[in-house]
């Protein structure tokens, strides 16, 4: 099968998990990442930091597609604001689901968003754009989640949870059904979450 160039943006950890779905989902060949500054001339896994921000215009004119491969925990806006910058620039920014994810045929997921291996998306959920959702993660049926977020590790999502723009949940942390996530929101790795939680709050369990 032929496949379409694509350029990656981020040059750390979260980076290579992209990098191994992107490889074993086989419809893209990645051209290079783009990094910071300090990160051109190294190589992540088998492929080289070709460029920083300042390039994406120019590698534009023969590259179509991208992909940010930035992790995020405490701050949206970085993911945010580079997804825009592409979006302005022309780039086609495609959703990547691994080979290993499974997603119901009932359920939307947005541009530029990345279902790594072991994630779930069952029916009537919807993802938004440029999400990660990331490895053993579960989207149950119903579930909405806005652009920018992250679902870490092993999340769980039950039914008609909602999760507003650039929020992070964190990894084995449980939502209650019908729970909603307000916009920007970190909720802590393992948390259980069994009431709404407001707009920027950080949520943390709490059992002592
Ligand atoms: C593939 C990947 O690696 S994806 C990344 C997966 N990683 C995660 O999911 C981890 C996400 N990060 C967390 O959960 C962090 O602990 C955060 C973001 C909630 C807080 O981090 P920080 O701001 O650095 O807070 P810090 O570690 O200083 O803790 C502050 C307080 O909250 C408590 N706390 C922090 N996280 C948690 C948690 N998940 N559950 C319960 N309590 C917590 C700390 O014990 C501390 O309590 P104290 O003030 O009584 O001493």
């Amino acid at each position: 099968m032929h496949k379409k160039e694509i350029l990656l943006i981020g040059a750390g950890g979260h980076a290579k998990s992209c990098i191994d779905v992107i490889e074993a989902e086989g419809k893209f060949q990645i051209v290079g990442l783009i990094g910071g500054e300090s990160e051109k001339g190294k190589t992540v896994l088998n492929y080289d930091v070709i460029g920083d921000d300042s390039d994406l215009p120019s590698l534009g004119q023969k590259i179509r597609n991208a992909i940010v491969v930035i992790g995020q925990i405490k701050t949206f806006e970085i993911r945010k604001n580079i997804y825009l910058k592409l979006k302005s620039l022309g780039y086609n920014l495609p959703s990547i689901v691994s080979p290993l994810a499974y997603v119901s045929k009932y359920a939307k997921i947005g541009d530029g968003t990345m279902l790594l291996h072991h994630s779930i998306v069952n029916a009537g959920a919807i993802v938004g754009e440029n999400c990660i959702i990331n490895s053993r993660s579960l989207i149950e049926h119903d579930v909405k989640i806005e652009d920018h977020c992250h679902v870490s590790t092993s999340a769980v999502l039950n039914g008609h949870c909602q999760v507003g723009e650039g929020s992070f949940i964190g990894s084995g942390s449980i939502l209650k059904e019908g729970v909603s996530i307000g916009s920007g929101c970190i909720v802590g790795m393992g948390s259980i979450v069994i009431k709404n939680v407001s707009d920027r709050e950080t949520f943390v369990s709490r059992f002592a």
